[in-house]
């Protein structure tokens, strides 16, 4: 498996961003021999299991030029790292509370000479300044991610979506959900095809909604 798979589903990208989304597997292999920040089985399908499943956010938004975007809990920076060279024209600020994981982002940053990413060893709660949509995977139930996240989201929108959270999730959400009568559902299937994306969603929590934090 290798970078094909991303251009199957995304085309008009620029050489620039073919070598990036390729270069990937090389800078991943090298750099979890030296630090783990992906399972074994997961580096086998980089491109399938994070790099695909992290641009699933960029079916359901595109992220105008000049916007900024925080992923919280990046680890090895997912889905911060492909939705950056995905989004050249966009700010990112990646930040997670483990050094060793943000040190790996940095290498991955700099190997791929990424100009529109900053890398933050911190927790989210300590990191100031606004955005105009919070992006993650894979790191806490909505109702903690809410309440950490609490006014780091614009009031203004920049896009024709509200802004707000763009949580990759899988698997039965209702109960976990059940607080947000706002929340929007996006099912990963009816975009990509491959078995992995069956149960995977993206969830849209816009910054306003009824009985949240
Ligand atoms: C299971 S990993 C997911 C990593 C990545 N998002 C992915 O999907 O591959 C969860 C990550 O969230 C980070 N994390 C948990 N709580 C955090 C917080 N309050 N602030 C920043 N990072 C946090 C952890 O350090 C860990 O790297």
């Amino acid at each position: 498996m290798n970078s094909d798979l991303v251009f199957k589903y995304f085309d008009h990208l620029s050489d620039e961003q073919k070598s990036q989304f390729a270069l990937l597997e090389a800078l991943y292999q090298d750099w979890n021999k030296k630090i783990n920040v992906v399972s074994r089985k997961d580096i086998d399908e980089l491109y399938l299991r994070h790099v695909l499943h992290s641009l699933g956010i960029a079916k359901i938004q595109r992220f105008n030029e000049g916007s900024e975007i925080l992923d919280v809990g990046t680890g090895g920076g997912f889905p911060g790292i492909p939705l950056a060279i995905l989004f050249p024209e966009v700010k990112f600020t990646l930040v997670d509370a483990i050094g060793k994981k943000i040190k790996v982002v940095q290498e991955v940053i700099d190997g791929l000479k990424l100009e529109n990413v900053t890398a933050k060893h911190s927790r989210v709660e300590e990191i100031s300044g606004q955005f105009d949509f919070i992006v993650s995977r894979a790191v806490a139930a909505m109702p903690t991610f809410v309440h950490w996240t609490k006014g780091k989201i614009k009031k203004d929108s920049a896009h024709e979506r509200k802004n707000g959270i763009l949580y990759l999730k899988g698997g039965d959400l209702t109960d976990e959900l059940k607080e947000y009568k706002t929340v929007q559902i996006f099912d990963l299937k009816d975009y990509f095809q491959e078995d992995f994306f069956e149960t995977k969603k993206v969830v849209y929590l816009p910054q306003k909604f009824k009985g949240g934090a």
